[in-house]
């Protein structure tokens, strides 16, 4: 039996007791600590406002909020592509952090490389470490089978579906099996019956490579069925403004989602973000 509802979490009631699953998750390996960071643009766009976060080791989180929350802006944070104006940042463990491969990023674009084959674009970051393409082919061609894209490794960009784009974006920002993965609204311009299937399909991903995930998206039902942290955020300024445990184990599957506990947590944490809203206007 699953406790799907709304559970505390550090951005929660810090004072209220954990469930088992919270508490297995808090006794995880830190990956990463965000502390009380601000990020300011311009003087006076406050982007985000005393964002503190602990990732551990397994966590799928999603970063969950109206448009100008500073979702985008956290996660180009964690990815070292802009700096925070206070607060700190700090990557725990060797072989962490955006500059030593301990990073994937996947954008809500594919951005593949249109005049190279879809293999030369999941090459991309082991070529930009100095690897040949003979000797990571093995490493691509496994990156391809993870996404469900063997056998279209020669295939060109413009021959794939917005989905298979997106399977070929994810595979380049795995295949050098980096700790973090980080993904801004990736499924957000995909139909409907397409982002279910490449849901399932992350979660089996992050289950074969055990690596952390953290996921910004606008969609509660989203969040709910790949998550087991949802961190809500609102906006003027950026801020969390509620952090909810989503204890449902894993593997999820098509039972998860036509659940009254699935039902439930949608419940809680569309109730969350209408005060997120609120607070916005
Ligand atoms: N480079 C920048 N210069 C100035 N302002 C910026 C910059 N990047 C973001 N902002 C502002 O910071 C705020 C947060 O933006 P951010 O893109 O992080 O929000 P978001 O929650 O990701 O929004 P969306 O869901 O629409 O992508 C917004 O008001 C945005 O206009």
């Amino acid at each position: 039996m699953t406790d799907a509802h709304a559970t505390p979490g550090a951005a929660g009631d810090p004072a209220a007791p954990l469930t088992d699953a919270a508490a297995a998750r808090a006794a995880r390996a830190p990956v990463l600590s965000i502390r009380n960071v601000t990020k300011v643009f311009g003087g006076d766009v406050i982007a985000l406002r005393g964002m503190s976060l602990d990732v551990r080791q397994g966590d799928f989180i999603s970063l969950l909020g109206p448009s100008g929350c500073g979702k985008s802006t956290a996660l180009r944070l964690v990815a070292g592509l802009t700096h925070p104006t206070a607060g700190k940042i700090a990557w725990e463990g060797q072989g962490a952090g955006p500059d030593d491969g301990g990073l994937g990023v996947v954008f809500q674009e594919p951005t593949l490389m249109p005049w190279a084959t879809v293999e030369h674009n999941v090459w991309l970051p082991l070529r930009l470490k100095g690897r040949r393409f003979a000797d990571c082919k093995a490493d691509i061609d496994d990156a391809l089978a993870t996404v469900g894209l063997s056998g279209f490794g020669k295939a060109y960009p413009r021959e794939l579906s917005g989905g298979m784009k997106m399977r070929v974006s994810i595979a380049r920002a795995m295949v050098t099996r980096p700790r973090l993965i980080l993904m801004d609204e990736p499924f957000a311009a995909l139909d409907e019956i397409t982002r279910f299937k490449l849901n399932n399909d992350l979660l089996a991903m992050r289950a074969k490579l055990n690596c952390t995930v953290i996921f910004v998206t606008h969609s509660v039902f989203e969040s709910v069925f790949l998550s087991d942290r949802i961190v809500v955020m609102a906006a003027r300024p950026g801020r969390v403004i509620a952090e909810l445990n989503v204890d449902e184990p894993y593997p999820r599957t098509e039972d998860f989602r036509t659940s009254a506990d699935y039902a439930a947590q949608c419940r809680a944490t569309s109730d969350a973000l209408g005060l997120a809203m609120e607070g916005a206007h």
